[in-house]
């Protein structure tokens, strides 16, 4: 990552990203903290958070980092580059460090930030009000969007979320089952509904996600090296027919030597001689 060079729009998103401070006056904020073991961080995950507005983006990031919910009275998210939390999350037994970008809805009509937040992190967060159906069906549009700014050559991780989940029957819109199974239309094994109120499976949601990206890591870096290998053995076969026509004629040879022993052995057993 050190030698690659950012445009102005990526490093405000970086800067929006790093602009995470510890709050020593929130006192849940340290007992959360004490009660992660001290461990040296085996790496790091960048996560992007989105969805439509008021879906409750930033209250699933406060209970997750913070294990705080603020209530009705959270007013809208001011900040037009998007905000950065950092926090602290255990994948298959080890501690790492999880950065997530929360994109303001507005720049979802942005085909250039949604590339550029796209680019610099590895997996979404999608988040739809399961008593919105506008929010649920927005979620397709972004999933769409998504897809197209991730591209064929990257593997990218997605999460689809049901926010509100604690609401009752009669405020919802969207079914668990609908939720689900546009996840599995999406192609994405991760479909949770949580609630920030109650904090019912937030947690579980970046670890799960963790997870995926740790897999989704493994899955792109053995497309790259079979990658590598393909180019490499391609150029050595470019040098080899540039060089040396000899070579190229036995190669041919030994192809076409099953056939022409093959024919000859028929004409053989048909000859009369
Ligand atoms: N009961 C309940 N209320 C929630 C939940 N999540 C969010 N809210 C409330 O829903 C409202 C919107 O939540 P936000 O977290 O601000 O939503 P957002 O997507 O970040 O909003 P924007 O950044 O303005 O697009 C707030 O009043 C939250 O308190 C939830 O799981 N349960």
């Amino acid at each position: 990552m050190g030698s690659m060079i950012f445009t102005e729009e990526e490093v405000r998103y970086y800067q929006a990203l790093l602009s995470w401070e510890p709050r020593d006056e929130d006192d849940e904020d340290h007992i959360r903290e004490k009660s992660l073991p001290l461990e040296m961080p085996a790496g790091q995950f960048m996560f992007l958070v989105l969805g439509s507005k008021g879906c409750g983006k930033t209250s699933i990031l406060d209970r997750f980092c913070h294990g705080t919910f603020t209530g009705e009275d959270r007013p809208p998210d001011a900040d037009e580059e998007g905000r950065g939390y950092r926090h602290k999350v255990r994948v298959e037994d080890r501690v790492y460090i999880l950065d997530a970008l929360e994109l303001p809805p507005e720049h979802l009509s942005s085909e250039e930030r949604l590339r550029q937040a796209v680019r610099i992190t590895e997996a979404a967060v999608l988040v739809y009000d399961v008593r919105s159906r506008a929010s649920f069906d927005l979620a397709r549009t972004v999933h769409r969007l998504v897809r197209d700014a991730v591209g064929e050559a990257r593997a990218y991780g997605l999460a689809l979320v049901g926010s509100h989940a604690d609401c009752g029957d009669e405020a919802r819109e969207v079914s668990w089952a609908e939720g689900s199974g546009l996840a599995a239309g999406f192609g994405c094994g991760l479909f949770l509904e949580t609630s920030a109120r109650t904090g019912e499976n937030v947690d579980e949601l970046f670890a799960r996600l963790g997870e995926e990206a740790l897999r989704l890591r493994w899955l792109n870096y053995q497309r790259r090296e079979q990658a590598e290998r393909l180019s490499a053995a391609t150029l050595e076969e470019d040098a080899v027919g540039k060089t040396s026509p000899v070579k190229r004629l036995a190669r041919w040879r030994s192809w076409a030597r099953p056939w022409f022993q093959r024919r000859l052995g028929e004409r053989k057993m048909s000859s009369p001689y």
